[in-house]
């Protein structure tokens, strides 16, 4: 009998099961509204310009090899990948108080920063918001953390519940660690205003909280690389201390190259480099240094003048693709008489609608007419075309009459 009798068969992701689902369906209208990955008015995944030339650019260069990168991943990288984020002249890197790892994507800046901080920081507990990521509490779970959660999507208004969001994080012990999502909160698409950001920073500095960046979507959710980095920049700015996981997935559509950093902001250079020695011995035994050709492809795109523009340039068409089929689903459900103020569609930012919808209307959605999305309702916008968007209104209709 195997060593492995007792094992019971796991259910899927929920979020990555819906496009296992889809994969099965047979259906010629079926729709894929689930995974966060962008598709084209074709309904393709889409590879950069940018990323294809820059890729010829690496492969015609013969001086380059296949050796170990450092453990803490690519140096020209993570000094780019942090530039990202800060923005020019970011005084906290001109300081040298900025620590930058290399990491497998989103994910693994996340959960490297959360073994970093149940290994180094004094308080283990991580309060996240309600509704986010359905990895998130998994991720710092096996990370080593304990997950609390602050209020933060009021249903009623389908905004922010910015009073429940302040009451709980002013209520959290002194220290606690606070995931915030950088822009384009997953899955609500709801963000907090700059004068909200800034109630936040007040709050979370006077009780001495440590905030979590989760950064998916720099530039995928205004088109404006700068306005999506607003919140990391003023927490930044005010000399405080932060941890900031980026992910290159959606803005460079990079997905399987699982390409992303981990910036922790320090006080001081010293603090910053000793912070950068520990980050190693956290990645070493987990798996031991990065990828070399994800992170080469962002490198060179971002330190060649041409190739960045080029990239804002196709960033921002991604951006007003994903906006313009939010316009066009609102107009289609008004067009119909769709029972509900549907507003919060075209008010929400980023690659997710939170429709509202409940999780029997979300089964009838794809029972009856073959549209896959996540079970809470959210639907990503990036599989949409104009072509579809007319079956997605009927499903929608259908599903509330
Ligand atoms: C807030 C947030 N943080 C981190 C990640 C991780 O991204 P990666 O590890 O690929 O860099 C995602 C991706 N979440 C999804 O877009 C989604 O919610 O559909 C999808 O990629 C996923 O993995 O679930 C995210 O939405």
């Amino acid at each position: 009998v195997s060593a492995f009798q007792h094992l019971e068969q796991a259910p899927e992701d929920p979020i990555l099961g819906v496009t296992v689902a889809y994969n099965k369906d047979p259906s010629p209208v079926k729709l894929n509204l689930g995974v966060g990955a962008y598709r084209t008015e074709e309904g393709k995944p889409l590879v950069l310009d940018v990323v294809r030339q820059a890729e010829e650019l690496l492969i015609q260069d013969r001086s380059r090899y296949k050796e170990y990168i450092p453990i803490a991943g690519l140096v020209e990288f993570n000094k780019l990948s942090a530039k990202l984020i800060l923005g020019d002249g970011s005084p906290a890197i001109g300081e040298k108080r900025v620590a930058t790892a290399q990491c497998l994507t989103g994910t693994g800046s996340l959960r490297v920063g959360a073994e970093f901080l149940s290994k180094h920081y004094s308080q283990h507990i991580i309060y996240i918001p309600v509704p986010t990521w359905g990895n998130h509490p998994k991720i710092f779970n096996l990370g080593g953390l304990s997950v609390k959660t602050y209020r933060y999507y009021d249903p009623r208004t389908s905004g922010l519940d910015y009073e429940g969001m302040l009451e709980d994080l002013h209520a959290a012990p002194p220290g606690a660690i606070v995931l915030l999502h950088a822009c384009a909160h997953n899955p609500t698409g709801v963000d907090p205003t700059q004068d909200q950001w800034e109630g936040i920073r007040q709050l979370i500095r006077l009780k001495g909280l440590l905030p979590f960046f989760d950064s998916a979507y720099q530039g995928f959710a205004s088109g404006s690389l700068d306005a999506d980095a607003y919140s990391v920049r003023l927490f930044v700015g005010d000399g405080g201390e932060c941890l900031i996981a980026q992910s290159f997935a959606k803005n460079m559509g990079l997905y399987g190259e699982r390409v992303g950093a981990l910036s922790i902001v320090c006080r001081s250079a010293t603090v910053a480099t000793r912070v950068e020695s520990q980050l190693k011995l956290v990645i070493r035994p987990m798996y031991s240094s990065p990828p070399i050709h994800g992170a080469s492809i962002v490198a060179t795109i971002l330190s060649d003048r041409n190739l960045y523009y080029n990239w804002t340039v196709e960033l921002k068409n991604m951006a007003d693709r994903i906006i313009s089929m939010r316009h066009q689903l609102y107009d289609a459900l008004k067009a119909r008489g769709t029972p509900g103020d549907w507003s919060h569609i075209i008010k929400q930012i980023g690659m997710f609608t939170f429709t509202g919808l409940n999780k029997d209307q979300v089964s009838f959605m794809t029972a009856e007419y073959h549209i896959y999305l996540t079970s809470d309702g959210r639907i990503s916008m990036a599989g949409l075309s104009s072509k579809t968007v007319p079956h997605l209104a009927d499903a929608i209709h259908a599903a509330v009459l």
